[in-house]
C-alpha cells in the first residue's frame, strides 16, 4: 500500500521527503511502514485495521485546510473537511441542505446528528487508514454525539492556534466565494470559536493528546512545526 502512496508523490515532494530523513533521520518507507500508520488491512486476515485519525481544530482561517494539505502530499493521509462535507450536502438534494446552508451563513454550528453521520460514513467509505478529519468537533456537544455513536477516536488532535486578527484577515482575503467569509459572520464564528470549540481544545489537552501549533507565519513555517509531529510516530 505504501509503495503506491510513494510513487504517486512528485519529484519536489520526493525532496521534501529526503529533507525530512535529513532533518528528522527517517524515510518515507519509515512513516509508512510504522506501527501506527500501518496499511488499512491487516495482510494475513484481511481485516480491517482501526484507522489513525487525526482531528485538526483552530479558529476560522487558522489554516486548517492548507496545512491538511500538506500533510496529505507529505504524508499520505486523506483528508475528510467537515466544512465541505456540509457545502457538499447544500448542493445534494439532500433534505437538510437549506438549514444547512443557514446554519453556514450565521457562522453556528450545524446540528451534530448530520455532521456525525456524514464524518462516520465517509470515513467508512475510505481505502485509506490514515485520516486527518478538519474542523470537527467544533463544541463540547458534537465531540460528545460523535462519542456516542461510536465514531473512531482521534489518536492525535492538532490546534493551530493564531490570533484573531491575522484569522480575519486571511478569511476576509480567502477569495473562495464563500457564504460565510464576511466581517458579519467571521465575528460570529470567533465568538462561537472561544465559546464552544475551545472547551474542545482543553479537553483534549487533558487528556494528552493534543499539539498546540503556533499558527503564524508562512505556510512553509508552520508546515515545519507540523512535520515532526507525524515524524514523530515511527
Ligand atoms: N500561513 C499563512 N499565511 C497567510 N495566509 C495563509 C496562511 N495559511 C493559509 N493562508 C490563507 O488563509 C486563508 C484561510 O486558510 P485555510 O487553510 O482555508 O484556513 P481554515 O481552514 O483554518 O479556515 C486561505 O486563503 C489560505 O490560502
Ligand atoms: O463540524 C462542523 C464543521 C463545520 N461546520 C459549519 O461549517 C462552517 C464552515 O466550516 P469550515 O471548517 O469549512 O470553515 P473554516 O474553519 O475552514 O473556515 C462552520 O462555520 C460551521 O457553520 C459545522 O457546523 N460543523
Ligand atoms: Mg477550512
Amino acid at each position: 500500500m505504501w509503495k503506491r502512496g510513494i510513487s504517486m508523490l512528485s519529484s519536489s515532494k520526493s525532496r521534501l521527503l529526503n529533507q525530512m530523513q535529513v532533518a528528522y533521520g527517517f524515510n518515507a518507507c519509515q512513516v509508512f511502514s510504522t506501527g501506527l500508520l500501518n496499511p488499512a488491512e491487516d495482510a494475513v486476515s484481511g481485516a480491517r485495521r482501526k484507522p489513525f485519525v487525526t482531528f485538526v481544530l483552530g479558529g476560522p482561517g487558522s489554516g486548517k485546510g492548507t496545512q491538511c494539505t500538506r500533510i496529505v502530499n507529505t504524508f499520505g493521509f486523506t483528508h475528510l473537511s467537515v466544512g465541505d462535507l456540509l457545502r457538499k450536502e447544500i448542493y445534494s438534494d439532500s433534505e437538510n441542505g437549506s438549514m444547512i446552508l443557514d446554519t453556514i451563513k450565521e457562522g453556528k454550528i450545524v446540528p451534530s446528528e448530520v455532521t456525525v453521520k456524514l464524518i462516520k460514513k465517509a470515513i467508512e467509505a475510505s481505502e485509506n487508514n490514515r485520516i486527518l478529519v478538519d474542523g470537527f468537533p467544533r463544541s463540547e456537544e458534537n465531540r460528545v454525539a460523535y462519542e456516542r455513536v461510536g465514531g473512531v477516536e482521534p489518536d492525535i488532535v492538532l490546534f493551530f492556534d493564531c490570533p484573531k486578527e491575522e484569522m480575519v484577515k486571511r478569511v476576509l482575503n480567502r477569495n473562495q466565494g464563500r457564504i460565510d467569509d464576511n466581517i458579519d459572520t467571521v465575528k460570529e464564528r470567533l465568538t462561537v470559536f472561544e465559546e464552544l470549540n475551545l472547551p474542545v481544545i482543553k479537553y483534549y489537552s487533558k487528556k494528552g493528546i493534543l499539539h498546540k501549533i503556533d499558527g503564524t507565519g508562512t505556510e512553509d513555517e508552520i508546515f515545519e512545526r507540523v512535520l515532526p509531529i507525524f515524524a514523530a510516530l515511527r
